[in-house]
């Protein structure tokens, strides 16, 4: 396969401009942006880091100031408002408040697209019926939406995003309104579209553990710009801008751990020869291991105040916060011998002898 053909999504130099007061305002700057077939893709960033608009120019629902949207080899921005209009059929959307028509029963809703195909009655009913099994919902194909719970929306929404057999889903903070079970549950269900189906898809959301969840590629956006991209082991676990690492410390609990460790001075108040020290690790959980046996042979005192491990694309990743107590340049040899094994290490505090 060559590099073009594996590619389904293509964002070159795209920028967005809005007026606002009467000055510009650069929701998109200068992006581009590659997403291959079969990829879940996600992109991260606070409110107002561009997101939205980015996504929504991927259908031209909003176009660029400047930049070229290629999907599936076919620039856009070329195409006469029926060919638009074909070309958007391949790519699927579900939103936050999953924008279905009350008035239509749930099977209703997933036929809606149907009804520009020249499908006969049976073949509609056959195909929503057909897409309502795959999301779980069969038995409430005559149901209303007010009828159902948040999760079973967002159900019935990929339903309907699925009917024209898009080539790409793009699911815009679609578990924000979610509870943690409920959002984990349609991230299931987004996994397996996307194995079963092949389905790509594009995810946008302000939280990590959605990408953590699902995502094998991550972009993190702020003030219109991607400042960071990557695999999201790698992102996860080496990332080089603050904004990435607020993220990653925000879901991973860190943060507020080191926010809270440092508050109170019984665990922060350091004695002669100790250093506060945060450890990062990829890999096996043996690390661990590691520690208590760096600790017997330079002869240190780890007391470990705070420990986490997670799953990350597949692999462990471990963070541990810990008091190290012992002379200078063995803690120093120490934090060496850690380094070279792979683990990251960030000093938080330290108190030298005499200090
Ligand atoms: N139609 C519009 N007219 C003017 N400004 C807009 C418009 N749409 C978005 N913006 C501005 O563009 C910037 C990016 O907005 P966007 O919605 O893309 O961000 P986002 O990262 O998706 O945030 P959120 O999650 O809050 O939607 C913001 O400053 C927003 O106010």
């Amino acid at each position: 396969m060559s590099e073009d053909s594996k590619q389904l999504i293509s964002l070159r130099n795209i920028s967005v401009d809005f007026k606002r007061d009467g000055k510009d305002i650069a929701a998109v700057d200068d992006v581009s942006l590659d997403v291959n077939k079969g990829d879940i893709y996600g992109i991260i960033g606070y409110s107002g880091a561009g997101k939205s608009t980015l996504v929504r120019v991927m259908n031209l629902l909003q176009r660029p100031s400047k930049g070229t949207v290629t999907i599936d080899n076919q620039e856009l921005q070329g195409l006469n408002p029926q060919e638009l209009r074909n070309a958007r059929k391949s790519i699927g959307m579900i939103f936050q408040h999953f924008n279905l028509m009350k008035t239509r029963t749930v099977q209703g809703n997933v036929e809606y697209p149907l009804l520009s195909q020249k499908l006969s009655k049976n073949e509609r009913e056959g195909k929503s019926l057909e897409l309502l099994k795959l999301v779980g919902l069969e038995e409430y194909a005559t149901s209303y939406p007010s009828q159902l719970s948040g999760g079973q929306k967002q159900r019935v929404a990929i339903a309907r995003a699925l009917a024209n057999n898009p080539k790409v889903l793009i699911s815009d903070e679609a578990t924000s309104a979610l509870d943690p079970k409920t959002t984990t549950s349609i991230l299931e269900l987004l996994k397996k579209l996307n194995v079963e189906l092949g389905l790509t898809i594009v995810l946008i959301t302000h939280e990590m553990q959605v990408i953590k969840g699902i995502c094998h590629n991550v972009a993190v956006m702020e003030e219109g710009q991607i400042i960071e991209r990557g695999k999201v082991a790698e992102v996860f676990t080496n990332p080089q801008e603050t904004l990435t690492n607020d993220f990653v410390e925000t879901s991973t609990n860190v943060k507020s751990a080191i926010e809270r460790i440092t508050a109170d001075p019984s665990l922060s108040t350091l004695g002669d020869n100790q250093r506060l020290i945060y450890l990062n690790f990829i890999g096996n959980a043996s690390k661990e291991g590691l520690i208590s046996e760096l600790s017997q042979k330079y002869q240190l005192n780890v007391n470990i105040l705070f420990a986490n491990i997670d799953q990350v694309d597949g692999e462990n990743v471990g963070y541990t916060i810990a008091i190290i107590t012992g002379e200078e340049a063995s803690i120093e040899r120490a934090i060496s011998d850690l380094q070279t094994a792979g683990v990251r290490t960030r000093l938080l505090q330290a108190k030298q002898k005499g200090e």
